[in-house]
C-alpha cells in the first residue's frame, strides 16, 4: 500500500489540524515537500522504509527524541508537534547525513489528533464501507462488542471487532496481546481496512473515552452508524480531569452520528443505514447521551435489578425519570446462577403508559453474571436496529453466546468452594456483582483484588469500603503497581475496608504477592464458601516499575488448587 504524503495532508484542514511543511530544524522553509507513503508508525522501533512517522508527546517522552531513530530506519516523513530542540536537531542532521534520503517534515499544532485523519486516508477511509458500531461505558463495553459480533455471525453475517481481550478481522476471534481498548488511529483505522478486505460488512469497535476524547482522537475519523451507551462512573479522572470532562469525552460517540450521512458502500453496494443511539436508561446520564445526536434513541433498563441499584436496597436513590417518547425496553424476571441467567424483554413505545407493553421476549444464556442483562439486551437492540433481524430472533440466538474470558469466569477443579475469576476492578462493579453473589451465598465471600498504580488514585479507598461491607474476608494485593509503591497502594485501598469494620490479619490482609494471595484466600476458604479474584482476568501479565511478570490468574488459580489436590 502506498499514498502520497500531498493526498494524505489534504485530509488535514481544520484549525486543529493546520499543517506547515518545513525543514529538519522545525523552522526554516523545506527543500522538499513530498515523499510516497509506504506505511505509518508512531514508534520510532516500528518505522521501516518510506513510512511516515508521527511524533507523539508522551507521558514519559515525546516522540520528537525519537525522530533522529526514525529517520535511520527509513521514514520519508515525520509528521510532529512543538519546537524542536538543539539537541533533537543536530541529531536528525546526522541521521539525515548519513542517509541519502529526502525527508519531509510536517508541523501540526497536535500530532495525536492529526494522525487520525491521516490513518483513515491512508487505508481508504475503511468505516465508509462498514456498518459499524461503537459501544461506551465504564463498563460493559468488552462484553457487549462480543455479544453483538456474536450475535451478527450466528445470523450469518460477516464481522470484525476491535475490544480489550480480543479482535477479530473477519475470522474468529483472536487474544489481544496488547492491554489497549482503543489502539491509536493508524491500528484502528488499519484493522478496519483489513476487515474490508476480508469482506467484512459490519465492525464493532470498543470505544473508550480516551479513544473518543479529542486530545488523542483514536477514534476520530470513524463514521459510527449506531452508538450503544451502557453507564459512566468513576474512572480515568487522572486523564479526563473531571466526571464532566469525562461523560462529554464518553458523549462524542453520539455526537460521532450526526458526522455523516450514513449513506455508505457496503460490500460494494451503496446502502443507506439506519443511524441511532442505545442508551441504557439507569444511568443519570442517559438522557445527556441522547442528547447529543439527533438521531433516534432506543432505552434499556431492568429498573434497577440488575445493577448498583440492587447494592443499595432501600438506601437507592430513585431510578432516573425515562425521556418523553423514547422507545424502551425492560429486562425483568432477572434470574442468575451459577453457569447461566435467565430474563425476559419487555418492549414499551413510551414511558409514560405501561399499558402499551406490546410484546415479551424470554432470553436464556449460558453466561453467568445477572449484569450481562444489561450487556446482551444491548446487543439485541443494537443488532436488531441495523439488520432488522427480529428481537424474537436474536432472543433464541442468545442461548449460543459466550463470556469474555475472565467475566465471571468459574473455575471448577472439583474443590468444596467457589471460585470466580472476575474483571471487576471499579467502585460500581463491585457494587453490580457482588448483591446477586450475595443472595445466592450459602457460605463465606473471600474476596482477593487491588488496584491498577499511576491510574486513578480515588477509587481505592471506594474499591475497600464496597469489597469490606459485602465480603466476609477481604484479601489486597497487587494489580498494575508500575511505577507506584505497590503497598502504598494497598494501604489506600485497606483505609475503604478499615472504615467499613475490617480488622488487619482477621478479615483483612494485605498480601502483595498475587499468587501467595490467591492461596492464602484458598485456604482460608470452606465448604460452600465464593471466592472471587478480581481485576485481572484475561491480562496476561503484573506490570511493575522496571519489568512486567507473566501472570495468568485463571493458570494460577488452577495451579493453587492442584497444589491443593484438586484438579479435572
Ligand atoms: C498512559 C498513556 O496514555 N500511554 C499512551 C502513550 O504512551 P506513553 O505516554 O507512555 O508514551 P511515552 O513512553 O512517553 O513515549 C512518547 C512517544 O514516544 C514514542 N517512542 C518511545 C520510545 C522509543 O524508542 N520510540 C518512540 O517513538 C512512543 O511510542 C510514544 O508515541 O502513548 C502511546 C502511543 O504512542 C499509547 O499507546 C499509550 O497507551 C498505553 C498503551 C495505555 O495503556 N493507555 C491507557 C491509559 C489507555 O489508553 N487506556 C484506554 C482506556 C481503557 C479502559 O477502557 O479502561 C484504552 O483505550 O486502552
Ligand atoms: N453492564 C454492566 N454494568 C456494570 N458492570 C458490568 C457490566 N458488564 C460488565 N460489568 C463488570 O465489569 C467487568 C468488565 O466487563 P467488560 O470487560 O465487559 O467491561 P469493559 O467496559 O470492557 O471494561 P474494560 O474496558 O475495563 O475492559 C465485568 O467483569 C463485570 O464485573
Amino acid at each position: 500500500m502506498e499514498k502520497n504524503l500531498c493526498v494524505l495532508l489534504k485530509s488535514l484542514g481544520s484549525e486543529e489540524t493546520d499543517y506547515k511543511i518545513v525543514a529538519e530544524d522545525g523552522i526554516s522553509s523545506p527543500k522538499n515537500t513530498d515523499a510516497c507513503v509506504e506505511g505509518l508508525a508512531f514508534d520510532s522501533r516500528d518505522v521501516k522504509e518510506n513510512y511516515l512517522f508521527f511524533a507523539l508527546p508522551g507521558t514519559h517522552t515525546t516522540g520528537n527524541k525519537f525522530i533522529a531513530q526514525a529517520v535511520s530506519c527509513g521514514a520519508g516523513a515525520v509528521v510532529f508537534q512543538d519546537e524542536i530542540t538543539q539537541e533533537e536537531h543536530s541529531q536528525i542532521k546526522e541521521a539525515l547525513a548519513s542517509s541519502s534520503k529526502k525527508v519531509v517534515f510536517v508541523k501540526v499544532p497536535s500530532s495525536r489528533f492529526a494522525m487520525s485523519p491521516v490513518s483513515s486516508c491512508f487505508y481508504d477511509n475503511p468505516s465508509s464501507k462498514l456498518v459499524v458500531y461503537g459501544v461506551t461505558g465504564t463498563e460493559g463495553k468488552s462484553s457487549t462488542v462480543s455479544f453483538i459480533w456474536q450475535l451478527l455471525r450466528l445470523n450469518g453475517i460477516k464481522a470484525g471487532f476491535i475490544s480489550t481481550v480480543q479482535y477479530s478481522l473477519g475470522g474468529d476471534a483472536i487474544d489481544n496481546p496488547q492491554h489497549q481498548t482503543t489502539p491509536e488511529a493508524p491500528v484502528v483505522q488499519r484493522e478496519l481496512y483489513e476487515m474490508v478486505c476480508n469482506g467484512c460488512t459490519h465492525a464493532v469497535v470498543e470505544s473508550s473515552s480516551h479513544g473518543l476524547s479529542k486530545k488523542l482522537n483514536r477514534l476520530g475519523n470513524v463514521l459510527f452508524d449506531c452508538a450503544v451507551f451502557m453507564n459512566v462512573t468513576l474512572e480515568h479522572l487522572e486523564f479526563h480531569g473531571t466526571y464532566e470532562q469525562y461523560k462529554s469525552d464518553k458523549a462524542n460517540l453520539f455526537r460521532a452520528l450526526d458526522l455523516h450521512n450514513h449513506e455508505k458502500t457496503i460490500a460494494g453496494v451503496a446502502t443507506k443505514i439506519p443511524a441511532f443511539g442505545v442508551v441504557n436508561l439507569e444511568d443519570p446520564a442517559a438522557s445527556y447521551f441522547a442528547s447529543c445526536t439527533k438521531h433516534k434513541t432506543i432505552g434499556f433498563t431492568t429498573e434497577g435489578k440488575a445493577g448498583k441499584q440492587a447494592a443499595l436496597g432501600l438506601s437507592s436513590p430513585p431510578l432516573p425519570e425515562i425521556p418523553k417518547d423514547m422507545p424502551y425496553f425492560s429486562c425483568r424476571n432477572i434470574a442468575s446462577a451459577r453457569f447461566g441467567l435467565a430474563f425476559s424483554i419487555h418492549r414499551f413505545e413510551t414511558h409514560d403508559s405501561l399499558n402499551n407493553e406490546n410484546s415479551v421476549v424470554h432470553v436464556k444464556a449460558s453466561v453467568p453474571g445477572a449484569f450481562n442483562a444489561y450487556n446482551i439486551t444491548a446487543a439485541i437492540l443494537a443488532v436488531h436496529g441495523t439488520t432488522g433481524i427480529s428481537i424474537e430472533k436474536l432472543a433464541l440466538c442468545a442461548q449460543k453466546l459466550t463470556s469474555v474470558k475472565g467475566r465471571m469466569t468459574v473455575i471448577d477443579e472439583g474443590q468444596p468452594f467457589e471460585v470466580i475469576v472476575d474483571y471487576a476492578h471499579t467502585p460500581s462493579s463491585f457494587e453490580t456483582i457482588f448483591p446477586p453473589l450475595k443472595n445466592r451465598a450459602m457460605g463465606k465471600m473471600i474476596c482477593v483484588f487491588g488496584s491498577g498504580g499511576e491510574r486513578d488514585t480515588t477509587k481505592r479507598p471506594l474499591q475497600g469500603e464496597i469489597a469490606a461491607r459485602f465480603c466476609d474476608i477481604v484479601i489486597l494485593t497487587d494489580e498494575d503497581p508500575r511505577k507506584e509503591d505497590r503497598m502504598t497502594i494497598i494501604e489506600q485501598i485497606a483505609l475503604g475496608a478499615r472504615k467499613e469494620g475490617k480488622k488487619d490479619n482477621v478479615d483483612l490482609f494485605l498480601v502483595p504477592d498475587r499468587p501467595q494471595a490467591i492461596r492464602k484466600a484458598f485456604s482460608m476458604a470452606k465448604e460452600n464458601d465464593i471466592v472471587l479474584l478480581l481485576g485481572k482476568s484475561h491480562e496476561n501479565s503484573i506490570i511493575y516499575a522496571d519489568n512486567a511478570i507473566k501472570y495468568d490468574e485463571i493458570s494460577e488459580a488452577k495451579n493453587a488448587l492442584k497444589e491443593m489436590g484438586f484438579a479435572k
